[in-house]
């Protein structure tokens, strides 16, 4: 382990410093595209302002005799491509222990480190695998002059990467945060789900036997399916917010389940996710909304803040206790809005309205009142 002197001194000669806070740009979507499809690369510079973040895949879902084509054509789109303020630029490199993750690292950051933000690492076992592509990049910087830290994210993918999460989360200032992997994650801990994140109808609960009633067991019961997910995206949570680093949903494979998707997006925005991927256009609208607080949270956070007061002490409102703990949650929904609706005027216009009053006759108030708007 470094000593907390040395953490955010630069790991070469001539590399940038890095930073103490990682950038809270919004990242609500990482819409993943494969760089070595020709279609699918023609339409990524009109999707420009359109996601938070476009990410070239040069991992997984593309084809081995692709993943050269692939880094060149993540190259030609990045050098083509003015990204503005409102979308960054990612990638996903090949694992570490693959034939072609050296020549994506050097390739890319030698040739366009200047305009990516962010690059995502599959596979992470570790916080060794960490610290390897701290120093791997801090030299690759320094050779291309860069003046900027290229951030990296992690994706928690494995067993060994989900009991090391605290570690990864902590272990370089690039590290920008986390995402679930749950295919790979469910392949190596031998789950059996051969699905792309989401549910599973056979992980359930199931309601007790009727009294009473003649074969119990065998009478109609409800059902309640449960979420496999629930407790790796709860640590990536924690780990992350340890760290300062931010924690996101992964892939939903069901492409044509739009509910479904829209469900699992909403329990990881809950549960302290920023943002998710998206894997096909139609995700993409889903997470923007899903990853933006509601207009009758916000509206309902500004109420609680203003009868607050100076923040200390116990109110009621709406016959609800609101004290300096569900002061800070409330905080925690503004600033959020705040730093949304600064690129995104659709939602500065959606936020300046106030569709709560304290008659009732708005929005009813906090998860309540975006829960209305979620019901399907
Ligand atoms: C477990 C993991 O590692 S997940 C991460 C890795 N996986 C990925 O990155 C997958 C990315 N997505 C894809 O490859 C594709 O969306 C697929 C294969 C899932 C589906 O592709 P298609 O069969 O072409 O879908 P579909 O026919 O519905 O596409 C509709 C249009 O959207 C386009 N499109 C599909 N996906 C994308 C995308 N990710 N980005 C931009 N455009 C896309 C298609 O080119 C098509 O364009 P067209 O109307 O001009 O013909
Ligand atoms: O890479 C993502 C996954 O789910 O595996
Ligand atoms: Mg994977």
């Amino acid at each position: 382990m470094r000593s907390p002197k040395d953490f955010f001194a630069p790991l070469a000669v001539g590399a940038p410093a890095p930073l103490t806070q990682v950038p809270s740009r919004p990242s609500r979507v990482i819409h993943f595209f494969d760089p070595s499809n020709a279609k699918m690369a023609a339409k990524v510079p009109a999707m420009v302002g359109t996601v938070d973040v476009l990410l070239g895949n040069l991992e997984d879902a593309v084809k081995a005799d692709k993943k050269e084509a692939a880094r060149v054509g993540l190259v030609a789109i990045a050098k083509a491509t003015d990204f503005g303020d409102s979308t960054q630029l990612w990638t996903r490199v090949n694992s570490l222990d693959s034939p072609w993750v050296l020549d994506d690292l050097t390739t890319l950051v030698s040739e366009i480190g200047d305009k990516l933000d962010v690059i995502m690492v599959p596979k992470v076992q570790g916080p060794e695998d960490i610290h390897y592509v701290d120093r791997l990049l801090a030299q690759l910087e320094a050779k291309a002059g860069l003046t900027r830290p290229i951030l990296v994210h992690a994706i928690l993918e494995t067993a060994r990467g989900v009991a090391n999460v605290e570690a990864i989360a902590g272990a370089s200032p690039r590290m920008q945060g986390l995402s679930l992997g749950p295919a790979d994650l469910a392949a190596d801990r031998r789950m059996k789900t051969t699905r792309v994140g989401g549910g599973h109808p056979g992980y359930l609960v199931r309601q007790d036997p009727p009294a009473g009633v003649e074969d119990a067991v065998n009478a109609p019961r409800a059902t309640y399916q449960q979420d496999l997910w629930h407790y790796t995206i709860a640590r990536m949570v924690d780990a992350c917010a340890m760290h300062g680093i931010f924690a996101y949903y992964g892939p939903f494979g069901d492409i044509a389940d739009v509910v479904a998707c829209e469900d699992q997006f909403r329990n990881a925005f809950l549960l302290g996710c920023v943002g998710t991927w998206s894997l096909h256009p139609v995700q993409i609208e889903i997470a923007k909304r899903v990853f933006s607080p509601s207009a009758e949270d916000v509206a309902h956070a500004r109420r609680v803040v203003e009868a607050m007061g100076d923040g200390t002490g116990a109110v009621m409102l709406d016959g609800k206790m609101e004290d300096d703990a569900s002061l800070k949650q409330c905080q925690v929904m503004l600033e959020l809005a705040d730093r949304l609706a600064a690129s995104d005027p659709a939602l500065a216009e959606l936020y300046a309205v106030q569709p709560a009053s304290s008659d009732g006759s708005g929005g009813s108030g906090g998860d309540e009142g975006a829960g209305a708007g979620w019901v399907r």
